[in-house]
């Protein structure tokens, strides 16, 4: 199974990439990041109607999309578990995560998603976001394994 992070803006050095980075290098499954930027500047519409155009380029065609959104479903750590062993034992190849920049992903994005979530209602800076994303996943490749980094 891959997974594929597609996300407007580039990683820079410093404490929110290293936290990124030391979950991300944990993952058993084979993971890729697709940066995409609009070096241009364009109209906030514009802008996050180029971002979606480059963010649904980025992704592998047929992958179960899901996109991270502060209006999205909000799920348990076990939740986001099991949907992602649902998709492994059901042999899907590809899944791709979104995330959008500083004016959030554009309804076409939204209306691609199989699935969007929440991480709260909150918002948070899209870098951070990335983060997150790395823990929760590293935590539901524990919970599939059995492995006790996880506790209800
Ligand atoms: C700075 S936020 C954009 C906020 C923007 N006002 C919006 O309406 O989405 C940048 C990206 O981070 C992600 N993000 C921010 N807060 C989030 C949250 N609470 N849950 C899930 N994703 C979030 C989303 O992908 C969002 O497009």
């Amino acid at each position: 199974m891959r997974i594929t992070l597609a996300a407007v803006g580039r990683g820079k050095p410093g404490p929110v990439r290293d936290v990124y980075q030391h979950y991300i290098k944990r993952l058993n499954w084979h993971f890729d990041l697709r940066e995409v930027e609009e070096r241009k500047a364009l109209p906030p519409a514009q802008l996050k109607r180029r971002e979606a155009e480059m963010l649904l380029d980025a992704i592998p065609k047929g992958a179960a999309l899901v996109a991270l959104d502060e209006r999205g479903k909000n799920l348990s750590s076990a939740e986001f578990a099991q949907m992602i062993g649902q998709w492994r034992d059901n042999s899907v190849q590809d899944i791709a995560f979104v995330i959008g920049g500083a004016d959030g992903l554009e309804e076409r994005v939204r209306s691609a998603a199989t699935r969007s979530i929440s991480f709260g209602r909150m918002t948070w800076p899209h870098m951070m976001v990335r983060a997150l994303l790395a823990e929760q996943l590293y935590r539901a490749q524990s919970i599939l394994a059995g492995h006790p980094y996880h506790r209800e």
